[in-house]
């Protein structure tokens, strides 16, 4: 069974031997130090599933080593490499949570037993771990908000499809969250303590994009003063994300083909054909069906592209999902801002769940951002969230498309218009006075009967307007 395994000696020498020894069938990555202070760096960086550690070093002795990854990381298996003279404290050890000990000197095929134990009870833990977390609801992947079915069922799919080596085309409307899932199916994957790099083929500039991508030698085309390592260089071993795939030029969609194809791509300049293991995820919010169509995007592509299909449902599609995530972000940007907001008043919510959400997560999330910022209380309000351009209110007559309303004929562009101005007054002269009808008629100079009438046919909840208690 392959793992990733650390091993720290004070020894250079003892290093090299054991990574020998472990370097044998089974294709472990393996880091060493001689340095133990080095160990919470390498923590952050790395999840190791076996750690071998030396017990007498000068700068930090092993069981400290030992209590320090289990701090971090509890079923990271730990083993104590000891001299005879110190066989009583590698005994300690295991008492304090060390899967095992090794008596120097030792004999390789108990090296390599321990090790391979080692890594079965590691897996043995995660599996633990992960039908715990299931059985105790605890998302699989905390940093996708929303539970409604669409949700649901999207992360049953990124679990299921973390696990496999296979290509992934994720679609959705912009702002849905599809470099956050492409993120998730990484960080679920076996490639997870690789780099996950991602490349957004729509900003990058045509002429730069092959580089971009592929790296160039000095002095391959004029301005390439020096080597340069290209992004699926930075990839090998992980995941390249390429969103916005169907900006791709056609020259670049045969390369990639040959990338995804073969494995195989050149650096600009060389004539050296380079190898390289990528998982690729890619995005798009465009029709790529329709691109094929019109002869802009190689069909061959598409088909080595779209070996799963994810489509990431808009908010128009889950606005049960509203809630949840408006108090998420409110949470993140109060934490980020340094405000003390506890929540959001019942109107705010209406306001959020009735408006539209053309840019979907990233624009609720916008929103949510400057209503923080904006909040004098510690509760967010409606005039705390609303933006001059933002959907709540009908479009304002200034800014009606003027040959959409031409084309029509005069009765109904006048009813047209009529409706959209008296919706639009009600709405803002309720909101100036809070909701409170009879100071609303008061100003407007409108009997509060006809003004009443007026919100009914106009369907505006006037008590939407009214400051409230806070729902949390
Ligand atoms: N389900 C979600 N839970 C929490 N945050 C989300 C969710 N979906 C999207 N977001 C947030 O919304 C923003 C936009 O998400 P992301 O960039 O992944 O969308 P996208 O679909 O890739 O957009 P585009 O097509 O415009 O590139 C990010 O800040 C992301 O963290």
């Amino acid at each position: 069974m392959p793992g990733k395994i650390l091993v720290i000696d004070d020894e250079k020498d003892m290093l090299v031997l054991i990574t020998r020894i472990l370097s044998g069938k089974t294709p472990h990555a393996i880091d060493t130090t001689d340095d133990p202070l080095r160990v919470p760096d390498l923590l952050k960086k790395n999840r190791y599933d076996v750690i071998l550690t030396d017990l007498k070093m000068p700068q930090l002795n092993g069981i400290e080593v030992l209590e320090m990854v289990k701090e971090h990381d509890a079923s990271t298996a730990v083993i104590i490499m000891t001299a005879y003279g110190t066989i009583e404290s590698a005994i300690e050890a295991t008492r304090k949570g060390a899967f095992d000990y090794i008596t120097k000197p030792f004999r390789k095929e108990r090296i390599l037993h321990v090790v391979d134990q080692a890594l079965k009870w590691r897996h043995m833990q995660k599996e633990n771990l992960y039908l715990r977390e299931q059985l105790e609801g605890k998302p699989l992947f905390p940093a996708l908000i929303g539970n409604s079915i669409a949700m649901e069922r999207l992360k049953s799919q990124i679990d299921r499809v973390a696990k496999t080596a296979a290509t992934v085309l994720i679609t959705g409307e912009s702002g849905t969250g599809k470099e956050l899932v492409a993120r998730a199916i990484h960080s679920h994957s076996l490639r997870k303590d690789k780099a996950f790099i991602p490349i957004d083929c729509s900003t990058i500039p045509e002429s730069i994009i092959e580089s971009e991508l592929f790296g160039h030698v000095k002095g391959s085309f004029t301005g390439a003063l020096k080597d340069k390592k290209g992004l699926v260089e930075e990839a090998n071993g992980g995941t390249l994300f390429l969103d916005e795939i169907g900006d791709l030029n056609p020259t670049m969609q045969v390369k990639l083909l040959r990338l995804l194809q073969e494995g195989e791509y050149k650096v600009i300049g060389s004539n050296t054909i380079r190898k390289a293991d990528i998982r690729f995820i890619a995005a798009t919010n465009q029709n790529l069906q329709e691109r094929i169509k019109k002869g802009e995007f190689r069909e061959d592509l598409f088909y080595r592209l779209n070996v799963i299909n994810l489509h990431l449902p808009s908010i128009r599609q889950r606005p049960e999902d509203i809630p949840i995530l408006a108090r998420h972000f409110l949470e993140k940007y109060s934490v980020l801002y340094n405000k003390n907001i506890k929540g959001l008043s019942r109107n705010a919510l209406e306001y959020l769940s009735r408006r539209e959400w053309p840019g979907n997560v990233r624009e609720l999330e916008n929103v949510m951002e400057r209503g923080v910022i904006m909040a004098l209380g510690d509760i967010l309000e409606v005039g705390d969230l609303s933006t001059p351009d933002s959907g709540s209110s009908p479009p304002s007559l200034a800014t009606m498309p003027t040959e959409d309303i031409f084309s029509l004929p005069f009765k109904e562009a006048k009813d047209r218009l009529m409706e959209e101005f008296q919706t639009q007054y009600i709405t803002k002269v309720l909101e100036k006075h809070s909701g409170n009808v009879s100071q609303a008629a008061k100003e407007s100079g409108l009997k509060r009967q006809y003004l009443h009438r007026l919100i009914r046919d106009h369907k505006v909840e006037s008590k939407t307007f009214r400051k409230s208690e806070p729902i949390e």
